[in-house]
C-alpha cells in the first residue's frame, strides 16, 4: 500500500484524524459500484417527538457477531459480512490496531436532499471511548462538528472519495457530528462505519 499521510484534525477534549487518499481513485471507483449493487439496502421509519419519517437515506448492517446495532429508535439486524467488506474492514485495522471492528454500519445518500441530522455515536452497546472508522465513497459531502457544551467549538471539512476518519477517545463524549443537506444538484454517496459492538 502507498505510503499513508493522516490529518489530526485539532479540536479539543477529541481525538480525530483524516486519511485524503486511504483508497486508490480505481479502487474507490469500484467499490462504490460493487457496494451500491450488492449491499442489501433498506429504508427505515425513524420516529421523532412521536410522529413517524422516513429516514432521509438508506443504511444497512453487517457484522460477524450477530450482535444487532440498535439507535434513534431503530433496531437493525445485521447481515453476514461480504468478502468484500471483510476485505476493507482489514486494511482499516492495519491502521487502528489493536482494535478488529465487528460491525458495520452503511449509509446511501441519495443526493443532496439526504443527510444524517446531529448526534453522537455514544450508544451503550459501543462502549466508552469508541474507535469508529469511516470510509466515505462517491460524491464528496460536508461533514460538520460541534461540541456539546461549548458552542464556539465548532468544524466543517469535507469527506472526499476514498478518504478515512476515525474518532476515537473521548470524542463521541464531547462532540456532536453531521451531515447536513445541500442544496447543490449531487449525485450518490455511500459511507461505510465500522465499530465494535459487544
Ligand atoms: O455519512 C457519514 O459520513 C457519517 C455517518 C455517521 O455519522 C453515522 O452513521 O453514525
Ligand atoms: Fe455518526
Amino acid at each position: 500500500m502507498a505510503q499513508l499521510k493522516s490529518h489530526k484534525i485539532d479540536l479539543p477534549q477529541s481525538d480525530i484524524y483524516y486519511y485524503a487518499n486511504f483508497l486508490t481513485r480505481n479502487r474507490a471507483d469500484k467499490l462504490m459500484q460493487n457496494l451500491r449493487a450488492s449491499i442489501a439496502w433498506q429504508h427505515d421509519d425513524i420516529r421523532v417527538f412521536g410522529k413517524t419519517y422516513p429516514q432521509p437515506r438508506l443504511t444497512a448492517l453487517y457484522g460477524n457477531n450477530g450482535q444487532p446495532y440498535s439507535y434513534s429508535n431503530i433496531t437493525m439486524n445485521p447481515h453476514e459480512f461480504t468478502d468484500e467488506l471483510r476485505e476493507i474492514k482489514g486494511d482499516i485495522e492495519k491502521i487502528t490496531a489493536p482494535t478488529v471492528f465487528t460491525t458495520c454500519l452503511l449509509n446511501l445518500y441519495r443526493n443532496g436532499k439526504d443527510s444524517n441530522g446531529w448526534h453522537a455515536d455514544d450508544e451503550a452497546s459501543l462502549g466508552i471511548n469508541p474507535v469508529i472508522a469511516s470510509l466515505s465513497l462517491g460524491e464528496e459531502r460536508r461533514f460538520h462538528f460541534k461540541h456539546k457544551d461549548n458552542p464556539e467549538w465548532k468544524h466543517k471539512m469535507i469527506l472526499e472519495h476514498g478518504s478515512l476518519l476515525i474518532m476515537k477517545g473521548s470524542t463521541q463524549h464531547h462532540w456532536l457530528h453531521q451531515i447536513p443537506k445541500t442544496s447543490r444538484e449531487i449525485g450518490e454517496r455511500i459511507n461505510l462505519t465500522f465499530r465494535v459492538i459487544k
